[in-house]
């Protein structure tokens, strides 16, 4: 049985229900790809200058928000969120569904924008939570080509001595409401791949004349799902999917060139390194096979989302009573929250989205995804945890 975890929820918390909601409803109908988020972007600095703040913009279409603290603990932590949306036609019905056709909050990046604005009221109408400094980061392009290693860049981190980062997810595989997450890997290093097989065009009739592209890419595609299953150790995890195929003209003509693109997935470089040398190897003998021509271009995207232990370790009693929380069990799937670990300590966590009840169990990046805004309650509950109840981080 679900634990009810709104009615758990305290008052304070609990006010903030309908903001949760106008605010995740208004970002809901504006999704914009990675850096493009230029009204995603206004919004965000019209909510926090109407609430007295100075935010600043970084990373052409990213906000920072820096709020000292009002009791001299000069130690701050800094709380992510990523802005884009993806290119998917929504169709979950709802009436404040994507006004921006062919884009889509799919990914719950709106919900996740809106836990750091009410991280930003809640902490204007509630001064006595400011007992440490806070940067709210607002991250473009999450989903590519990658907004947090920008943002690193930038120096925003090291200007505010940002000591510690944390962010969510939401996460339709987990309970509706719970807290998820783990020590160490969280979430897989990624590459993306562009594949051309290229071939020879010709009648349909005629077909060895030609250089068939597409059985050609019948095949490779074949050997390229067995990399994963017979290439690398059962012990480790590693992933290959393809994601889009495209090729060919005409019924009767032999194609000259099929696409591919895809994603190559695991929790090591040196597996990682070998999936992609064996793809690549694979081409090879499927050129000699067919006398095709495969071009194909990799792109390293994010390493593997390594929470901090010892942050880890502070932070969990601080995430809820057993039956709020679960341990995370690690995803391939990717984020770039794993480039804020490279810099400091940090910990990301999943927080539930799913119930069935609801039918709020559609997967991430699909066209029904949608979830209940009570949830951002607990993610913003947990977020004023980490802010106020914590001890000095001793990081
Ligand atoms: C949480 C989530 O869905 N993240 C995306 C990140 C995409 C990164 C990039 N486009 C890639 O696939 O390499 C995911 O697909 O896991």
């Amino acid at each position: 049985m679900a634990v009810d975890f709104y009615q758990k929820l305290p008052e304070a918390i609990k006010a903030y229900a309908p903001e949760a909601v106008s605010l995740r409803r208004a970002l809901h109908k504006i999704p914009e790809t990675g850096f493009n988020e230029r009204e995603t972007q206004a919004f965000i600095m019209d909510y926090l200058e109407k609430l007295g703040y100075t935010p600043e913009k970084v990373c052409d279409t990213g906000v920072v928000l820096f709020i000292p603290s009002l009791n001299g603990l000069d130690e701050t932590i800094a709380i992510r969120t990523d802005m884009d949306g993806l290119g998917v036609v929504e169709e979950t019905g709802v009436d404040f569904a994507s006004e921006h056709e062919g884009m889509m909050h799919a990914c719950g990046h709106d919900g996740h924008m809106s836990m750091v604005l009410l991280v930003a009221r809640y902490l204007k109408e509630h001064p006595e939570a400011r007992v440490r400094n806070t940067l709210l980061v607002f991250q473009p392009a999450e989903e590519g080509p990658g907004g947090a290693g920008p943002i690193v860049e930038s120096g925003v981190l090291e200007k505010y001595k940002a000591k510690a980062i944390f962010g969510y997810h939401l996460f339709p595989f987990v309970e509706e409401g719970l807290i998820s997450t783990t020590p160490g890997p969280m979430m897989a290093m990624t590459s993306e791949f562009y594949i051309d097989i290229l071939g020879k065009s010709g009648h349909a009739a005629d077909p060895d004349q030609g250089i068939d592209a597409i059985v050609a890419t019948a095949d490779y595609v074949s050997g390229l799902q067995k990399i994963v299953s017979r290439t690398v150790s059962p012990n480790d995890s590693a992933l290959l999917s393809i994601g889009t195929i495209n090729g060919g003209t005409r019924m009767n003509i032999i194609a000259d060139k099929v696409s591919l693109s895809g994603t190559v997935r695991s929790f090591s470089e040196d597996v990682q390194e070998a999936m992609k040398q064996r793809m690549v190897d694979m081409a090879r003998g499927i050129e000699q096979m067919y006398h095709c021509k495969i071009e194909i271009k990799f792109v390293d995207m994010y390493p593997p989302v390594i929470n901090s232990e010892a942050l880890f370790d502070q932070i969990w009693p601080l995430c809820g009573e057993a039956d709020e929380k679960k341990l995370f069990k690690k995803v391939m799937l990717a984020e770039d929250f794993a480039m804020y670990r490279k810099a400091i300590p940090g910990v990301f966590m999943g927080l539930g989205s799913g119930s069935e009840e609801k039918g709020y169990t559609q997967n991430l990046h699909t066209h029904g995804f949608n979830f209940d805004e009570k949830v951002l309650l607990r993610g913003l509950q947990v977020y004023m945890n980490i802010l106020t109840k914590a001890g000095e981080y001793t990081l």
